[in-house]
């Protein structure tokens, strides 16, 4: 049984209920997108080990300029793949302010055609495919500066309310 039907931000957990608050906003122009959350691995500015994606709106999808650094290394000088899948996939949760929706991640597949390379800018961009109920289908890709795709992703994502952040609240907060 999922969560998406119960829309109604939480009043019993004011952390919980600005923070869904702060999401449920809809981005119309290219303005620097807010981060999901100061912490959050993939944008939070206060994730030490964290990635710090800076996405914009663009057109119907989003974009990104990112750099991999040592942090994120895999074999020596080239980003390791779980990293470029958790940007990937961070890219997908700022696309998500476009879509407008809450949703969460339920499959990512993500083809590496060229390493990614640390201290090497690359572009990224993100947007929607199609909407079937609550399945939004995305798809995103990394080029390097020559405009060489060296990385795509297509997720499924499913649309879910408030209720399934909250009812894990109490864990979220303990772990702070
Ligand atoms: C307004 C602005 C908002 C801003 C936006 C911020 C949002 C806030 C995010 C912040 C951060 C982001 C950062 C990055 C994104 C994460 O990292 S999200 C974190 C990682 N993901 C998770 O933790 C999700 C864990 N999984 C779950 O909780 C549950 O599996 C889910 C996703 C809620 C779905 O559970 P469920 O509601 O029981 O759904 P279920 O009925 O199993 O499947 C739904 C539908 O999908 C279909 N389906 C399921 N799997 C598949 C599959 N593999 N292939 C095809 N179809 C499938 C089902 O058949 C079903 O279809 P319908 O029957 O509806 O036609």
């Amino acid at each position: 049984m999922h969560d998406a039907q119960d829309t109604r931000p939480t009043s019993s957990n004011p952390y919980m209920s600005d923070w869904l608050s702060s999401m449920q906003t809809t981005a119309h122009d290219s303005a620097l997108l807010p981060p999901h959350h100061g912490d959050c691995l993939g944008c939070g500015p206060a994730n030490q080990h964290g990635h710090h994606l800076r996405a914009r709106r663009h057109g119907d999808g989003v974009v990104a300029a990112h750099v991999f650094d040592g942090r994120h290394v895999g074999a020596p000088g080239i980003a390791h793949g779980g990293a470029v899948a958790t940007v990937l996939d961070d890219l997908f949760g700022f696309a998500l302010y476009v879509v407008g929706e809450l949703a969460v991640t339920r499959k990512l597949e993500v083809e590496y055609l060229a390493p990614v390379l640390l201290q090497t800018e690359y572009t990224l961009h993100a947007e929607m495919l199609s909407r079937n109920g609550r399945k939004l289908r995305l798809r995103a890709r990394v080029e390097d500066q020559n405009g060489q795709v060296v990385a795509t992703a297509d997720a499924l994502f499913i649309v879910v309310g408030p209720a399934h952040f909250t009812s894990r609240a109490p864990v979220i907060q303990a772990r702070r």
